[in-house]
């Protein structure tokens, strides 16, 4: 699988490369307000030079320029969505939203976006259209549905995926929309609540080449890097993969907590502990001293880490590999969804622990 890491530029690469120009026809305020982030990956290591040639030899993709005038649609505006479209906003592009709750459009139209009442009326109206939906199903019925974005699609528009979706939803999705004659980008993010905020996501790509790099100067407003991974389902599968990891060191971590706890050490020691070691993690960091409290404020959903752990459990069984530690986990996460918790950050898995101790005590 070829696999390309293109961290953040240098701002002289930047300024001096066909980027520029194109992201100043995406965002005009960009070229003028533009501070590039930190490199995400280790000084040490070689940079590849970031290509921006945005038109592959494909008569297609020169087309395909030709039409891009820069109007930026957004589908889905929950926890992810919000932060991502109002940067784009803040970024200066011409940024068209919709979300099936209207209420949560409203803060974005005030900062300058536009309204359309339907995905078929977003996507007809812009080039380039993101979307950031809770799971398969409201992808699939957002980009297919009656209305949906598939049927403001055409030549010379494209689709940019956000969602974390299983490969089939995404494959069947960049059918819809290549039946339309558009091009297709699946663009999973890695990274919370926080880092859409900060514009320190990491995404991870695959489908139309073309696209992605049309769509890069966009990207890298949003986040810190960017992997292209080919063929279309990689994206998912590699997103998948890692919140399947996720998953399990969190469910691991709470029972680590829970046990030092009974056995009478204070928890928040414990992460102090982890945080200084081989098995420190950002995470554990971050949330391991509300969980110690017992809080835990939403950034990712619980009922979207179960959900990704069930379709990286589809995904290993596709190949017959065997997970037993993430399907004890998506148990955990199984039980917590039982107790009410879905709307809760995912760290409240402790919870299910909690109550499974107490089951049986
Ligand atoms: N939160 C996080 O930390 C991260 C989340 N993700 C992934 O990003 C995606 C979005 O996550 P997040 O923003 O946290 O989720 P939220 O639950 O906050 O938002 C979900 C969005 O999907 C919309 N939606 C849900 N069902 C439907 C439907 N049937 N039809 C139309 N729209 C629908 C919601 O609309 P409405 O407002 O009307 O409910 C909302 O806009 C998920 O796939 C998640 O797994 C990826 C990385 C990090
Ligand atoms: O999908 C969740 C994340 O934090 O990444």
């Amino acid at each position: 699988m070829p696999s390309t890491l293109l961290a953040k530029p240098n701002i002289n690469n930047l300024l001096s490369s066909t980027a520029m120009a194109l992201c100043s026809a995406f965002c005009p305020r960009i070229s003028a307000n533009f501070r590039p982030k930190p490199f995400s990956s280790s000084p040490s290591k070689p940079l590849l030079s970031l290509s921006f040639k945005v038109f592959s030899s494909q008569a297609t993709d020169a087309s395909s320029q030709d039409k891009f005038s820069g109007r930026v649609g957004f589908l889905g505006l929950g926890i992810m969505g919000s932060p991502m479209a109002q940067n784009l906003i803040k970024a200066g592009c011409d940024v068209i939203v919709w979300n099936r709750t209207k209420s949560k459009c409203d803060p974005l139209i005030s900062l300058g976006a536009k309204y359309r009442s339907s995905p078929e009326e977003v996507a007809a109206n812009c080039d380039v259209t993101f979307a950031m939906l809770a799971d398969p199903e409201s992808a699939i019925d957002v980009a297919c549905g009656k209305n949906g974005a598939v049927r403001g699609m055409g030549p010379g528009k494209g689709y940019v995926d956000i969602s974390t979706v299983d490969v089939a939803t995404s494959k069947l999705i960049n059918e819809h929309i290549k039946a339309r004659g558009a091009l297709f980008l699946e663009a999973p993010v890695s990274g919370s609540k926080k880092p859409a905020e900060d514009g320190q996501l990491i995404f991870l790509t695959a489908g139309d080449r073309s696209l992605y790099e049309l769509v890069s100067p966009l990207l890298d407003i949003l986040g810190k890097s960017r992997f292209y991974l080919g063929e279309v389902g990689n994206g998912a599968a590699m997103k998948l993969v890692v919140n399947m990891i996720m998953g399990s060191m969190m469910a691991s971590f709470s029972e680590g907590i829970l046990l030092s706890k009974k056995v009478g050490l204070d928890p928040s020691v414990l992460v102090e502990v982890v945080s200084q070691g081989a098995i420190s993690a950002p995470m554990y960091s971050l949330k391991g001293p509300s969980m110690v409290k017992s809080q835990y404020p939403t950034a990712f959903p619980l009922k979207h880490q179960q959900k990704d752990l069930r379709l990286a459990l589809g995904l290993a069984e596709s190949v017959s590999q065997s997970t037993p530690i993430a399907a004890a986990a998506n148990e955990l996460y199984k039980v917590a969804k039982s107790y009410g918790l879905s709307d809760e950050d995912f760290s409240a898995v402790i919870e299910a622990l909690k109550a499974k101790s107490q089951d049986t005590a």
